[in-house]
């Protein structure tokens, strides 16, 4: 379940990729760091030379002194071996001075590298601004600086520390490292066999994080909209394919921790076992008693200390070392666009109706935004049973035929105390009928449209679209009742087509060309390539994305729709058309009306008002409803006025 390929769009690797990319600039790197890698290697000597003292010191006040009935000369070279030890924090201060020297050319190289890509990034990249350059310049570059001073440190101690012992070791005897080297070098040896697949499985535990993350932001900012098309139950059973798949790279990733940890036992423990047991085969070939503790304290306090801290070191901060370097001086990230491969995948939904969909902005949670042509998109709501007979249903009760919605009693507060917005509401709209609902701002339009699409349940009283109760009813159901679609038209990066077919993905050509006909939008359609023809969210102004908006519902297989205020940012003409074009399509319409025009030209008009509502045609409500004729009265004078 994760992604076949990392974020960069590049196969996922077991690390050896990652290496390939990153060896010449790092082989640059430190050759032009010649002086600095001298200096460090001659305080690593003296490193090395402090190893091989403290134990041939030990061993040689044993045999030499103490065992010897010298104790003048014992303390002698204990003397030497404190001397060996405390020779530790000089060469320390050393290390770390020169450390310097490495660490922090590369952070500034890698501050300027990150930096020049994010740059080249949001001038030249179709996806606007690089959202990751902050992690690179501040997280990532830090973790790359410390987890290359670690790795120095462990890597170069380990190195002449080890150096150090087995020379002592072969000093006071060469059986001794016939017994300690076997285990230390198995153990040495299973640890780098699992480097590369650890690096590979921390890469697929990295990827499947990272595709679970992306997957939860997108669903988030795409909520309304997921739940007026019914894709949630898709949505969750991908997001629970994902967290499966993140659990089941973590476990990989923990057994060959469990590998590795096993690997630092037989190196790190059992040369001292073997050590111990080997002891009377060690005094047979005449390995004294002061050369066994020399091997011992060889063992115990360098050999094995520098071994585990290289280990944990490599292991660690060296795979995380590779990935971040990787991240920021490797190749720069695919240019990724949704459609982009020879078979575009449908492309991730934007978010309806939420101002924090990014449709205002490229930097917002804008699913719209390139997506990753193969991993984790939400799914499209796939092909919706057909539609119940819109015009030809009938109640079995009675024989009349089903209402398309019907309203009992429908009363809805937003809070326990809070006054309702509808109180005790009847409404009965037919099948293939025509409303306009109307009424003064913050009256209860959009409620109305919310419970009668489903997303909001009343407090009290029923709601029936097709003579189907709505409340609680499933996603994917309500999908097949109604098309919701509200005042801010979200498109998507992807195709004209792929944008207008969203709700019914088995619409053929005909059926696409007959929208497009039916609303008015071929000057559109052919400024942006044809259905084929890609198009970018924030390219389109707010009444092409409503228009674009209104050819989906259009073509959408539902048998009632509803637009919430859909039109708001269409000049009459286009709105009268694109209305027009939606009442003729078989099915009910439900207009949250935005001019008179709009009202006028519906079978009927509902106008809300408080908690009274009126119901007729435009002119019956007229005589009726004051209100309506305050409404139509300012729309005539106001900004609004329409045909
Ligand atoms: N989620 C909510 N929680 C609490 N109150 C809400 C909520 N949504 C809407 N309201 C309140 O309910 C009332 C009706 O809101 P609604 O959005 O349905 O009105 P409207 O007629 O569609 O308004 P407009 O024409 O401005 O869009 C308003 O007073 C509004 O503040």
């Amino acid at each position: 379940m994760s992604r076949s390929g990392d974020d960069r769009g590049q196969p996922a690797d077991d690390g050896s990729g990652a290496l390939r990319r990153i060896a010449p600039p790092a082989r640059r790197f430190l050759a032009r760091r010649r002086g600095v890698l001298g200096r460090l290697a001659v305080w690593s000597l003296v490193e090395a030379g402090q190893a091989f003292l403290v134990g041939y010191s030990v061993a040689h006040s044993l045999d030499r002194g103490f065992l010897a009935g010298d104790t003048r000369e014992g303390l002698l070279w204990l003397a030497v071996a404190l001397g060996a030890v405390l020779l530790g924090t000089p060469v320390s201060r050393g290390v770390f001075a020169q450390l310097a020297g490495l660490t922090e050319p590369l952070r500034d190289g890698l501050v300027r590298r990150a930096v020049d890509r994010s740059m080249a990034q949001a001038l030249d990249g179709p996806g606007g601004a690089d959202q990751s350059a902050v992690s690179r310049l501040t997280n990532q570059v830090e973790i790359a600086r410390d987890s290359f001073a670690g790795l120095v440190l462990t890597l170069r101690s380990f190195l002449f520390t080890a150096a150090g012992a087995l020379l002592g070791l072969l000093s006071l005897h060469p059986a001794l490292l016939v017994v300690i080297l076997p285990p230390l070098l198995g153990g040495l040896a299973l640890f780098l066999a699992t480097l590369r697949p650890m690096a590979a499985a921390q890469r697929r535990a990295l990827a499947a994080d990272e595709a679970l993350g992306d997957h939860a932001a997108r669903a988030r900012a795409a909520l309304r909209d997921l739940t007026a098309c019914g894709t949630g139950p898709q949505v969750a059973r991908r997001g629970a394919d994902l967290v499966a798949g993140a659990a089941a790279a973590s476990r990989a990733l923990a057994g060959w921790a469990a590998v590795r940890t096993m690997a630092l036992g037989i190196a790190g423990h059992l040369p001292v076992l073997a050590l111990l047991v080997a002891v009377p085969w060690l005094r047979g070939r005449g390995v004294t008693t002061g050369a066994l503790l020399g091997a011992f304290t060889y063992l115990v306090q360098s050999l094995l200390p520098a071994l585990h801290t290289l280990m944990t070191a490599l292991g660690a901060a060296g795979a995380r070392l590779l990935v971040v370097l990787d991240r920021i001086v490797g190749p720069a990230p695919a240019a990724i666009t949704a459609c982009a491969g020879p078979e575009p995948a449908r492309p991730a939904l934007t978010a309806v109706g939420s101002p924090t969909a990014g449709d205002h902005g490229r930097r917002g949670a804008d699913i719209t935004s390139p997506v990753p042509a193969t991993a984790d998109r939400l799914p499209s709501p796939g092909v919706p049973d057909p539609p119940p007979p819109a015009r030809r249903s009938r109640s079995c009760a009675d024989g009349r035929p089903t209402a398309a919605v019907e309203l009992r009693s429908v009363t809805l507060s937003y809070g326990v105390r809070a006054r309702p917005v509808l109180d005790s509401l009847d409404l009965s709209v037919a099948p293939g009928e025509h409303l306009a609902v109307v009424g003064p701002s913050g009256i209860g339009k959009s409620t109305l449209t919310r419970l009668i699409a489903g997303t909001l349940a009343p407090s009290s009283g029923e709601v029936r679209v097709a003579g189907r109760e709505v409340a609680g009813r499933a996603a994917h159901e309500l999908t097949r009742l109604r098309t919701l679609v509200p005042q801010e038209a979200y498109v998507f990066s992807g195709t004209v087509g792929d944008n207008l077919a969203y709700l019914r993905p088995d619409a053929g050509r005909t059926d696409l060309d007959a929208t497009v006909r039916d609303l008015g939008l071929r000057s559109l359609v052919a400024r942006l390539g044809g259905l084929d023809g890609s198009l970018r969210p924030d390219e389109l102004s707010p009444g092409e994305r409503q228009l674009l908006a209104l050819a989906r519902a259009h073509l959408s297989p539902a048998p009632l729709l509803l637009l919430d205020e859909a039109t708001c940012h269409l000049d009459p003409a286009s709105e009268a058309r694109a209305e027009e074009a939606l009442a003729r399509r078989p099915g009910t319409l439900l207009v949250v009306a935005h001019r008179l025009s709009s009202a006028v030209r519906a079978d009927r008009v509902l106008v809300l008002d408080g908690v009274e509502a009126v119901c007729g045609r435009h002119e019956e409500v007229l005589a009726r409803s004051p209100l309506y004729r305050d409404l139509t009265g300012h729309w005539n004078d106001g900004p609004h006025q329409g045909a």
